[in-house]
């Protein structure tokens, strides 16, 4: 399998080709942002000049870049019919829509949070959701992330709040409470709460409250290395071999559904 990786000079990126290369895996090429100018990471790997020349040699992209890319990708994968792994977070509606177009031309598993554990704690999140009346019980999600991080809340942070809305029967659209700051007036009920934390080098720190007048349940994840994102998206790019077009998550590479 030829595995080609976007943002490959990236924080994630330069773990993907570590996975590669620790699997034997052949790599088909890299690509950085257009212009940047930066070397290639190692004397052995193809830097590619655009998308549309990493898809055309690949059978599948891993792609962990910036939100901004994603349309734009979406359409050199569903023009060449190459599997994509798409780890990139903070998709607009638009960008979201592509990567829906794109999935219907090359197997897409997009997942904002490639770790095993992250995938349970959403069954997890499901299942507490589900059991603590939305009435009594006041679920908020707390996400910190090093300082570079561009989008918040997080992406895993929303992906726990969908699953949290799902479970409860509602939008998170229309209860999502994001960034409270001055007078808010009081909690509305059933609402789903963000707060987003930024320091340091933190990889990733996820947690999930729920809060009743008399108990709290508490759910949490904390991403020590990389690696664990690394590994779960090569995982994910080879599980899309002999795969029809569709848009798959992790729970269909752990075979959760
Ligand atoms: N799903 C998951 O499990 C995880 C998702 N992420 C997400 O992945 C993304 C990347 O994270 P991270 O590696 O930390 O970020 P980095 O900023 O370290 O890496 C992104 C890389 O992509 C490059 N890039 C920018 N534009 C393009 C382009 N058009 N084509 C190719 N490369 C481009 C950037 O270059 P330059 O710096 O010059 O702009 C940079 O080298 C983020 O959205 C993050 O939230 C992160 C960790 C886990
Ligand atoms: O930008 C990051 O670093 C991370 N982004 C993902 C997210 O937005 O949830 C996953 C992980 O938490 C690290």
């Amino acid at each position: 399998m030829r595995i080609g990786v976007a943002g490959i000079n990236g924080r994630v990126g330069g773990l993907l080709l570590d996975e590669i290369r620790l699997r034997g895996d052949t790599l088909a090429g890299g690509l950085d942002r257009p212009g940047a100018g930066r070397a290639a990471p190692a004397p052995d790997v193809t830097m590619m000049a655009s998308i549309e020349a990493l898809a055309s040699a690949s059978d599948v992209v891993v792609d962990f870049t910036v939100a901004g890319t994603v349309p734009a990708h979406a359409e050199a994968i569903a023009h060449y019919r190459v599997a994509w792994v798409l780890g990139t977070t903070g998709l607009s509606d638009v960008a979201r829509e592509a990567v829906a177009r794109a999935a219907r031309h090359a197997p897409v598993v997009q997942a904002a949070n490639f770790s095993a554990g992250v995938a349970l704690v959403l069954e997890l999140a499901a299942r507490a959701a589900a059991a603590l009346p939305a009435d009594q019980y006041d679920a908020e999600i707390v996400e910190m992330h090093h300082r570079q991080k561009l989008d918040a809340p997080s992406g895993t942070a929303l992906a726990i709040g969908e699953a949290v809305a799902t479970a409860r029967g509602v939008r998170l659209s229309d209860v999502r409470e994001c960034g409270r700051d001055g007078v808010t007036g009081a909690r509305a009920d059933g609402a789903i709460g963000f707060a987003s934390l930024r320091g340091g080098q933190i990889v990733g720190e996820h947690t999930l409250l729920f809060t009743s007048a008399d108990e709290q349940v508490v759910l949490s994840h904390r991403a020590f290395d990389r690696r664990t994102f690394a590994a779960g998206a090569i995982r994910a790019a080879h599980w899309t071999a002999g795969r029809a077009p569709g848009l798959y998550g992790m729970r269909d590479v752990l075979g959760l559904t």
